[in-house]
C-alpha cells in the first residue's frame, strides 16, 4: 500500500506542477488525517487552487505522488479517486430541477434509482433544501445554489470533499451562515475536507489544520492556534491575522537586550548567533499592546488616528522614529489623534524575526 497507515486520508509526496517551463508547485509534502478539516490559504497565485485541482485530479502531476486512503491515485481520473469538489461558480445545470441536479452524477455512475433517491432525500435534509427540489438553479438565492452544489457532493458519499473558493461569490452576511453551514456539515459528516480560501477567517474559523502556501511552497502547516500565536517566520506571521501583526525595526544590543524605537527592552530569545547592533525585527499583534505608564521599557507613540468600531478602537500610532504602530483597544479611555502615549506588550506576546524572515526563538 502506498502511504501505510488507515488514518491517513490525503498524502502528497514531494508533489510538483509546472506549466511549461514554469514550476508553479514547488514539492509540496502533506499528510491530512482523516476527518481532518484542512484549509489552503496564501495570497493570489500561491498555488492553492493548482494543488486542490491535483488532487482532485482535474490538473495532472508533473512529479511527485498522491495517496488518498492509502491508495496511489496521481494517475487516476477524478471519477475514480472517491473524492467530491465543490466550485466557486456552483456548476449547476440551469435546465435541470435542483433535484435533477442532485441525481445527475448518480445517474451517469448508473446508481441503482431507490439508492439515488435516498441520497437525494438525505443531502437534502441534511442541507434543508427539501422544499426547492423542484426549483431550477434561476430560482435560487445564491446560498441556494450553493447549498445545492454541496448536496451534489454529498450524494456522491466520498471519502474527502473538495471545497475550492465555495462562498467568495456569496455576499458577507451570507458568507457567515454558509460557513458556520460548512462547519456543521463537517461535524455531522465526520469526512475528509479540504478548503481553499485566501479569506484568513475562514480558514481560521474551519480548520483543524491551515496549511499556509506561498509561491508554491507550504511555509507553515499546522492548528490555527500554531499559525497564530507560533508562526514559523514573517510571512506566516504577517498574513494571518487581521489587522496584521506590527513589524517595529529593532536593534540587537547584546545581553538579551533590544532597543525599539526609544525604549530598551528585555528579550528571552537565544542571542548566540546574534552580534551587538544587528538589526532584527519585532513582531507584536494589536491586540497585545496596552498603554502603559511611561519607562524606559515602553514605547512612545503619537496618535495619528483613532478608528472607534463599537466593540474595539484601533489606535493607529507613530513612532518618534517615524514607524507606524497599530494598537487594538477593548476598554480603557477613549484615545484621541495627537496624544502621546506610552506602550508595552508583555514579553511572552513578543516575536523576534531576522531581517530574512527567520524566526528567532
Ligand atoms: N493553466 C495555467 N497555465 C499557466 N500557468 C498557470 C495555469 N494555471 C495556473 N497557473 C499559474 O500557477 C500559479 C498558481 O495558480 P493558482 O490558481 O493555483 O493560484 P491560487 O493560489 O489558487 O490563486 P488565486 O487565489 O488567485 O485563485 C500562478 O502563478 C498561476 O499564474
Amino acid at each position: 500500500m502506498a502511504n501505510g497507515s488507515s488514518n491517513k486520508s490525503v498524502v502528497l509526496s514531494d508533489v510538483r506542477k509546472s506549466y511549461g517551463g514554469l514550476q508553479v508547485i514547488h514539492g509540496i509534502d502533506l499528510t491530512i488525517e482523516e476527518g481532518d478539516f484542512v484549509v489552503f490559504v496564501g495570497p493570489s497565485g500561491c498555488g492553492k487552487s493548482t494543488l486542490l485541482r491535483m488532487i482532485a485530479g482535474l490538473e495532472e502531476v508533473t512529479e511527485g505522488e498522491i495517496a488518498i486512503k492509502g491508495r496511489d491515485v496521481t494517475d487516476l481520473d477524478p471519477s475514480e479517486r472517491g473524492i467530491a469538489m465543490v466550485f466557486q461558480s456552483y456548476a449547476l445545470y440551469p435546465h435541470m430541477s435542483v433535484r435533477e441536479n442532485l441525481a445527475f452524477g448518480l445517474k451517469m455512475a448508473r446508481t441503482a434509482a431507490a439508492d439515488i433517491e435516498r441520497r437525494v432525500a438525505q443531502a437534502s435534509a441534511i442541507l434543508k433544501i427539501d422544499h426547492l427540489l423542484d426549483r431550477r438553479p434561476g430560482q435560487l438565492s445564491g446560498g441556494q445554489r450553493q447549498r445545492v452544489a454541496i448536496g451534489r457532493a454529498i450524494v456522491r458519499e466520498p471519502d474527502v470533499f473538495l471545497f475550492d473558493e465555495p462562498l467568495s461569490n456569496l455576499d458577507a452576511e451570507l458568507r457567515v451562515s454558509m460557513r458556520i453551514e460548512i462547519a456543521r456539515l463537517h461535524r455531522e459528516l465526520g469526512n475528509t475536507m479540504i478548503y481553499v480560501t485566501h479569506d484568513q477567517t475562514e480558514a481560521m474559523t474551519l480548520a483543524d489544520q491551515i496549511v499556509v502556501l506561498r509561491d508554491g511552497r507550504i511555509e507553515q502547516s499546522g492548528s490555527p492556534r500554531d499559525v497564530y500565536e507560533d508562526p514559523a517566520n514573517i510571512f506566516v506571521a504577517g498574513f494571518i491575522g487581521s489587522p496584521r501583526m506590527n513589524f517595529l525595526e529593532a536593534e540587537w544590543l547584546g545581553e538579551g537586550m533590544i532597543r525599539v524605537g526609544n525604549a530598551a527592552m528585555r528579550t528571552a530569545i537565544d542571542g548566540s548567533g546574534l552580534t551587538a547592533g544587528e538589526h532584527l525585527l519585532l513582531g507584536i499583534r494589536p491586540e497585545h499592546i496596552a498603554v502603559a505608564d511611561p519607562g524606559p521599557e515602553h514605547i512612545t507613540a503619537q496618535v495619528e488616528f483613532s478608528e472607534y468600531l463599537g466593540g474595539t478602537r484601533y489606535l493607529y500610532c507613530q513612532l518618534e522614529d517615524g514607524q507606524s504602530l497599530v494598537v487594538e483597544q477593548r476598554d480603557g479611555p477613549d484615545w484621541q489623534a495627537g496624544e502621546k502615549l506610552s506602550f508595552a506588550a508583555p514579553e511572552e506576546r513578543r516575536r523576534f524575526f531576522a531581517k530574512d524572515g527567520r524566526r528567532l526563538r
